[in-house]
């Protein structure tokens, strides 16, 4: 593995006639972190990930792997692993020929190929023809594919699309690994739950422009609880609110939203100022609220 590198996204555009697709957007990745990135369909992942790696030209802006844009490396192919379509694949020839095909150009021996087939589980299927795999085993060959010359950088497009529930683990436990080697690793997702147990760092972009990046932890926190307070006096409940820096969001028929709060402790206060409540309850809100919220996608039209 070459030296680990960042990512830089330095205010990097790109304009399809009048959509900007990508539009001013700055960014960072560190090494030894798997990084979720990170935004509803068209918000433009696909189109950074292709600016990232020479595959498209910039409008303006640049994107660097270290201090290098892709075109310029030396060793691309050592430096960058990138997989952004599963669905390129040639369904006539095995795992193993396209893999094979690619070798002499990463400058790795045959040999590699087997350990990297066994390695995303497809040494039983690396005989067969790509035309016959299932996306979730075009998405392991891929895989294998950016990871044939050990690079630094990781960068996945959707990797998880396709993958069975033990495909996922199975993926998240090697994003893993490869994070605690030093590896740089990039995966974009447009669903957050998906990653949220992968993921150390989100950058999520909408329309796109950056809209968040930070930790998971981070985001977490903004992931604040709120509480459901029914009172006949509901008014006395937004006081109470205002008194202990709640923000209240008054309902209608005596509910009340309570924001920073949890039920235990509106309850205690409200026993405490002798307020009656018919109903509290928590309502958290969940990650994906924050997310549907930071990229200002209307809930109902989340798929469960
Ligand atoms: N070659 C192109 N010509 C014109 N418009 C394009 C082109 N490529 C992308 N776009 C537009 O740019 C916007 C961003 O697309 P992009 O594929 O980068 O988003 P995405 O976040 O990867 O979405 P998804 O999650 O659906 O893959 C969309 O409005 C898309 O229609």
């Amino acid at each position: 593995m070459t030296a680990p590198a960042a990512v830089t996204i330095d205010r990097l555009s790109k304009h399809f006639g009048p959509v900007r697709a990508v539009d001013d957007l700055s960014f960072t990745v560190r090494p030894g972190a798997v990084t979720g990135f990170l935004g509803p369909n068209g918000a433009g992942k696909t189109t950074t990930l292709r600016m990232l790696l020479g595959l498209v030209r910039p409008t303006s802006g640049r994107a660097l792997i270290g201090d290098t844009p892709y075109l310029e490396l030396r060793q691309p192919a050592q430096t960058v692993g990138a997989s952004l379509e599963a669905s390129a694949f040639h369904p006539g020839r095995s795992g193993l020929d396209h893999l094979r095909m690619f070798a002499p150009q990463v400058g790795v021996p045959e040999s590699r190929c087997h350990e990297l087939l066994e390695l995303v589980g497809l040494d039983q299927a690396k005989k067969r023809r790509v035309g016959g795999y299932s996306m979730g085993m075009r998405q392991r060959l891929a895989l294998a594919y950016a990871m044939l010359g050990d690079p630094a950088v990781v960068i996945l497009d959707e990797p998880a699309n396709g993958l069975d529930p033990q495909g996922i683990v199975w993926l998240r436990q090697l994003l893993r690994a490869f994070a605690d080697e030093g590896k740089t690793v990039l995966v974009s997702s447009h669903v957050l739950s998906e990653v949220q147990s992968t993921v150390d760092d989100v950058v999520i972009i909408a329309k796109g422009r950056l809209v968040h990046e930070s930790s998971l932890g981070d985001l977490r926190r903004l992931a604040a609880p709120s509480v459901e307070v029914l009172s006949p006096t509901p008014q006395r409940v937004v006081e109470l609110a205002q008194a202990q820096q709640w923000r209240a969001e008054p309902q209608h028929d005596g509910l009340v939203v309570l924001h920073n709060a949890d039920a235990a402790q509106v309850g205690a206060a409200a026993f405490a100022a002798g307020i009656e409540l018919h109903r509290l309850a928590d309502v958290g809100v969940g990650l994906e609220d924050v997310f549907l919220r930071l990229t200002g996608e209307p809930t109902q039209e989340v798929a469960v």
